[in-house]
Formats: structure tokens, sequence, C-alpha cells
């Protein structure tokens, strides 16, 4: 499929393009709920041209034969990894907002990409810049605060949980009260049912509400001594994802290897 736009950009990134030649872009889970949006936002960016629509069943080598120097992946966690590793040998640059990556799934990705220095691949757990921004916050805050818990809450139809964005945090929560000295969150809990405490992820308790009506929310509570600090983030239209795809789509061919999360691209 290939299509050329030259409506002007309403998703909100600026895009001077000076006569610039568009990049070509090719989207895969293209008629999921994300992929759907971001078909909209490449064809409405003057900058892009969409090159290729890929969706479960289709031929992934569309995108290659449509010539897509950029494929931006939201899938499912467990067809990605084959997705990336096939734009990396056909040296497509990726943006990628599928979740499910741990630390073994990333340095696959790094392993990749060794023999293909001029490949870049971004995996962002949220392209919302008010999620990015909730991350740091949460970063920054953690050290003063000796308990910290984290509820995300998602629309019913969700595959995974807890969401890649709540684990991200955790694990950034967690990384700057070990950097802080603190220890464990105080927790006299000795009987419960299992769940009810959450997910433990390295140390800071998750938990996940799926709810009708929802679209993408996430809580950060911290605590101290007679305080509460409650940092929230919703997305109530996954048009909040739009603006930091298509950042990525222009950033990727500038920043070789595998970059995490979108906040360099923001100057964080
Ligand atoms: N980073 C971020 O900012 C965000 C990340 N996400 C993440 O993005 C992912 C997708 O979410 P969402 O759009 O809601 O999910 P959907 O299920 O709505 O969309 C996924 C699409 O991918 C299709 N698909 C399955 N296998 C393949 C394949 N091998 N090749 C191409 N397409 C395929 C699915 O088809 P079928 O239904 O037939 O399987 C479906 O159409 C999730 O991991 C979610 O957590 C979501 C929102 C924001
Ligand atoms: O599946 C979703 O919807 C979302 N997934 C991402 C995640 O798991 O963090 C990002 C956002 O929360 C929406």
């Amino acid at each position: 499929m290939t299509t050329s736009s030259a409506a002007p950009d309403q998703h909100g990134s600026t895009a001077p393009t000076g006569g610039a030649p568009l990049i070509p872009v090719g989207v895969l889970g293209a008629r999921g709920r994300m992929g759907t949006e971001v078909v909209k936002a490449v064809h409405a960016a003057e900058d892009l041209e969409l090159v290729a629509m890929v969706d479960a069943g289709d031929w992934l080598f569309d995108v290659a034969n449509a010539g897509a120097q950029v494929v931006v992946d939201f899938t499912r966690p467990d067809v990605v990894m084959d997705n990336i590793r096939f734009c990396i040998d056909n040296n497509i640059h990726c943006v990628v907002g599928t979740t499910g990556f741990d630390d073994e799934k990333l340095a696959t990705v790094a392993a990749w990409l060794e023999p293909k220095p001029d490949v870049g691949v971004v995996i962002a757990p949220n392209f919302g810049i008010g999620a990015v921004l909730l991350m740091r916050f949460a970063q920054e805050a953690a050290r003063f605060f000796p308990s910290t818990e984290i509820v995300e809450l998602h629309h019913p139809n969700k595959v995974d949980a807890p969401s890649g964005t709540a684990v991200r945090t955790a694990r950034l929560v967690a990384a700057a009260r070990r950097a802080a000295g603190l220890p464990a969150s105080p927790d006299a809990t000795t009987d419960s049912l299992p769940g009810a405490r959450g997910a433990d992820v390295e140390g800071v308790a998750v938990h996940a509400v799926r709810l009708t009506g929802l679209v993408a929310h996430q809580e950060v509570l911290m605590g101290a001594a007679g305080e509460t600090l409650t940092l929230r983030h919703d997305s109530y239209d996954r048009a909040s994802f739009m603006p930091g795809v298509l950042l990525a789509v222009r950033e990727i061919g500038r920043h070789p290897g595998l970059t995490v999360g979108i906040e360099g691209f923001l100057g964080l």
C-alpha cells in the first residue's frame, strides 16, 4: 500500500521539512487500536509517507518491498521480537511501542544491532509525553519517601499485566531508592490473599486494574510521615501517544543502536 500525504500535521509535533525527502514509514499492527491511530497520524504528517500497513496474517516482506525506512510496531509481546529481527536484517529503523521487554530481550535486540551500525531501534513502553514526565518525576521524588506503590489502570482488552509503563516506572523508582540507600518500603502484612499486595517489581508493589471505560492511566503513590504525594497520568485517547510516536519516527534515523524510552529525544 502506498500513499503520499499533504495534510498538515494534526498531531502536535513540529516537523520543518525544508524540502527534505519524505520518510517512508511502515506500520505493523496497522489494524489494531494503536496501529489505526498511527496510520492516521503518519498519513497526516507532511514530512512522512505511509508506504505499508501490515497486520496479523499479512506478509511482513511488504514493509521491505514498499521501501519503508522506519517501521512502527504496535503488535503483541509474543510477535514483536520476530518483527524487530526482520527489520534489522533489512536495514529498517524500528519504533517499537509493543510491551513485554525485559533485560534479556533488550540485550538480544542490542546484539542483533551490533553488525548493523547504521540501524536504530527505539523501544518505549509509553510514547505519551505526560507519561514520560510522570516516570521522570517519580524517579526524582522516590528518594524522599519511605513508601512507594504503583497503580496502573487500563481498558479490559489489554493482554499484559502489569503494564510496560508500570514495570519501567517501578524499576526507575527502585533504582532511585537503591541509590539513596532506602530500605524496603515498610509493610507489616503477614496474612493476605494471593495477589492482594500486587506484583513485586524490584521491591515496588504494582497493582493492575482492568476496567471498561478506561484507556491508559497510572498513579504513583509515595508516602512519608504525615504526608503523601500522588502522581497521576491519564491517557483518555490514543491520540495522546502520537506526538511521541512521530517524534521517534523522525529521530530514530539519527540514533543508531538501541534506545530505551523517548526521554532522550525529548531532551530529558
Ligand atoms: N508504547 C506505548 O505508548 C503504547 C504501547 N501499547 C502497546 O502496544 C501493543 C498493542 O496494543 P493495542 O494496539 O492496544 O493492541 P491491539 O490488539 O489492538 O493491536 C495489535 C494488532 O497487531 C496485530 N498483530 C498480531 N500479530 C501480528 C503480526 N505478527 N504482525 C503484524 N500485526 C500483528 C493484531 O492482530 P490480531 O488482533 O488478529 O492478533 C492487532 O491488530 C501492546 O503491547 C500495548 O501494550 C499500547 C498503547 C501505547
Ligand atoms: O496496552 C495499552 O493500552 C498500553 N500499553 C502500554 C503499557 O503497557 O504501558 C502503554 C500504555 O499504558 C497503554
